[in-house]
C-alpha cells in the first residue's frame, strides 16, 4: 500500500472515485484525510467536508486530529444531507464515517458516479473488534483503501485494535486516551482476557 500517495493524476483528474482511510483510533486517519483535502484546496478544487453531528469531542464544527490539525467542516445528522450540500463540488471529505447510517454507501457511490472524488475516513472496527457501521460496505465499494496503524501502547508494534479501558458496553462512546488505547492483536487479546478476569466473567 502506498500511504502518502503523490499520484497527482489521481489527485487532480476530475474523475469520480472513492478513497477510504481506515484503521484503529490514533492511527492517523484524520491527519491523512486533512492532508489530502488541503492538497485538493491548494489545487483550487471545490472541497466540502462533513462529519457526524454527534462527534463534538474537540470542536462542534471542525474536523480535528489528536495532534490538533484541523479543517472546517459541516456537521450533519444523516448521510442524505451530504447530497444537499454537494452540487458544484469536486472533492467530498467525510470523517468518523463509522457513525453514519448505512445510506452513506449509496451516497458515496452516487457522488463518485457523478464525477466527485470522495475521501472517507473511519474506524474499521469497534472496541469489540467488530466491523463498524457502514465501514465494511465502504471498503467494498472503494477504488482505494488505505489501512493506517497506530503504535501499540503496550509493545510498540503496529496497532489495529482500539481497546476500551472503561466499563461500558454501548457501541458508541465518544472518547480519547482516557477511554481507549491502541493495541496490536496480541496485546488486544491479552487485554480482553484481563478484562474478563477483572469482571469475573
Ligand atoms: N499510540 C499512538 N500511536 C500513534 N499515534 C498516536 C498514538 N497516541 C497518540 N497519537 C497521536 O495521534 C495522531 C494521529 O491522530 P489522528 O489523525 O486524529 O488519528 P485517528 O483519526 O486515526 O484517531 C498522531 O500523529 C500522534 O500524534
Ligand atoms: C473503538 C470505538 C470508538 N468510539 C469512538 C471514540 C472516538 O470518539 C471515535 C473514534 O475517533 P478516532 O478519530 O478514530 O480516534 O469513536 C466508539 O464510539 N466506539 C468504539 O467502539
Ligand atoms: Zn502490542
Amino acid at each position: 500500500m502506498v500511504l502518502f500517495s503523490e499520484d497527482h493524476i489521481q489527485e487532480t483528474k476530475r474523475r469520480g472515485r472513492i478513497e477510504v482511510i481506515c484503521g484503529s483510533m490514533f492511527s492517523g486517519k484524520t491527519e491523512e484525510l486533512i492532508r489530502r483535502l488541503k492538497r485538493a484546496k491548494f489545487a483550487k478544487q471545490r472541497v466540502e467536508i462533513f462529519k457526524p453531528a454527534i462527534d463534538t469531542r474537540y470542536s462542534d464544527a471542525d474536523v480535528v486530529s489528536h495532534d490538533s490539525h484541523s479543517i472546517a467542516s459541516t456537521p450533519i445528522d444523516s448521510s442524505a444531507s451530504i447530497l444537499l450540500f454537494t452540487s458544484e463540488i469536486d472533492v467530498v471529505g467525510i470523517d468518523e464515517a463509522q457513525f453514519f447510517d448505512s445510506g452513506l454507501i449509496d451516497v458515496c457511490n452516487q457522488l463518485a458516479n457523478n464525477g466527485v472524488r470522495v475521501i472517507v475516513a473511519g474506524l474499521d472496527m469497534d472496541f469489540r473488534g467488530i466491523p463498524f457501521g457502514p465501514m465494511p460496505g465502504l471498503c467494498a465499494i472503494a477504488d482505494e483503501v488505505s489501512k493506517v496503524h497506530a503504535i501499540c501502547v503496550k509493545c510498540g508494534q503496529l496497532a489495529s485494535f482500539s481497546h476500551r479501558t472503561v466499563k461500558n458496553d454501548k457501541q458508541v462512546l465518544l472518547g480519547e486516551t482516557e477511554e481507549y488505547e491502541p493495541l496490536c492483536r496480541e496485546c488486544y487479546q491479552q487485554a480482553i482476557r484481563n478484562d474478563l478476569q477483572a469482571n469475573g466473567d
